[in-house]
């Protein structure tokens, strides 16, 4: 199987590596810097379930590709418009994409784009980051890709997506029903990356104050009241067991937003909280928690925290 890494950063890297470990045909998508550094470093993986370095395979612009049949998209949310522009020709000649990036509007955006059979639902979980020499660093114990149909014409190909992937250094693990795992993250990492970068604090220690944790607490459940106006049902205990989850994170645990804020960086606070409030806003239901964090974090938006 031919595929097209669009960003070769954290997440897209890492899982793109992994592919090309595997034996998958891989090409990295990438602007001039990266490229440039991965020529003179390889593509570099530092992870506890195996290190990697591999010479990748890069290209700047769609059309040095000759085709591919997934285009797995890793960029930042406010990267995307770029990104769309720049794989469009790929869509033309028939690839599917795989979007990994954290939220829920993009799904819809590239069904706009590229038209509704081409774009698979899709989440990752995992804890990396690239460190000043663009190696990849994965730190947790998790490297997951939840994926599946989103139309019955896709169900096909899903398949066989999975049996390719069989045996590679990660996971992909084909749901039932991705849009629930989709809006499961979405709500989840909402609440955590607003409650974890509004305070900043790692979680834990967000557990160890009752009002701080009741502010997580209500922005999952206003996340599962607008998963539910969006015809996604959540389980009931959703809140209540995302909390429980959180006292099994190592200390120091947060959410990649919170690191960006503490680095100064851009936060994708838009498209986690801005997306919820414009979502709920069309529903026509409140979400006053995450409209709170959203209002405490959007300053930040274009980095500057330190
Ligand atoms: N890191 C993590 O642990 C997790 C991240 N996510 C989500 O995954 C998404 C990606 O995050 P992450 O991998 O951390 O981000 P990174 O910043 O590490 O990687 C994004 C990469 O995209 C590249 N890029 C941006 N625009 C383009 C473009 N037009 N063409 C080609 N490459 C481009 C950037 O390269 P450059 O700017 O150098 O050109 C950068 O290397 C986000 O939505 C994030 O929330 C989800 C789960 C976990
Ligand atoms: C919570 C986590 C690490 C899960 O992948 C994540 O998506 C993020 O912090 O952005």
């Amino acid at each position: 199987m031919k595929v097209t890494v669009v960003g070769a950063g954290a997440v897209g890297g890492y899982f793109g590596g992994r592919l090309q470990e595997a034996g998958f045909d891989v090409t990295y998508l990438v602007r001039e810097k990266r490229a440039q550094q991965l020529k003179e470093t390889g593509l570099i993986i530092r992870s506890p379930f195996g290190d990697a370095e591999l010479v990748p395979k890069t290209a700047l612009a769609a059309e040095e590709i000759e085709a591919c049949d997934l285009v797995i998209l890793g960029v930042k949310n406010y990267h995307l418009k770029e990104a769309i522009e720049s794989i469009r020709p790929l869509f033309e000649k028939g690839a599917k994409v795989l979007p990994l990036l954290n939220g829920i509007e993009h799904f819809d955006i590239l069904q706009r784009e590229f038209g509704e059979e081409a774009v698979l639902g899709g989440i990752c979980q995992i804890i990396s980051t690239l460190d000043r020499e663009g190696r990849i660093l994965h730190t947790n114990q998790m490297h997951e890709i939840t994926f599946g149909p989103l139309t019955p014409g896709q169900e096909e190909f899903c398949r066989q997506l999975e049996e390719a992937v069989e045996g590679a250094n990660m996971k992909l693990k084909l749901s039932k029903d991705v849009r629930v795992d989709m809006w499961s993250k979405y709500a989840f990492i909402t609440a955590f990356s607003g409650v974890t970068t509004a305070s900043r604090l790692p979680i834990n220690e967000v557990l160890m104050h009752e009002p701080t944790l009741e502010v997580f607490r209500l922005a999952l459940s206003e996340m599962r009241d607008l998963a539910g106006a969006k015809g996604v049902t959540l389980s009931e205990r959703f809140a209540d067991k995302t909390v429980d989850n959180m006292y099994r994170l190592p200390e120091g645990a947060t959410s990649s937003m919170h690191q960006d804020f503490r680095k100064g960086l851009p936060l994708e606070v838009e498209y986690l909280q801005g997306a919820a409030v414009r979502i709920a806003r069309q529903a026509g239901i409140e979400v006053p928690t995450v409209r709170t964090l959203y209002g405490l974090i959007k300053p930040y938006e274009y980095g500057g925290a330190k």
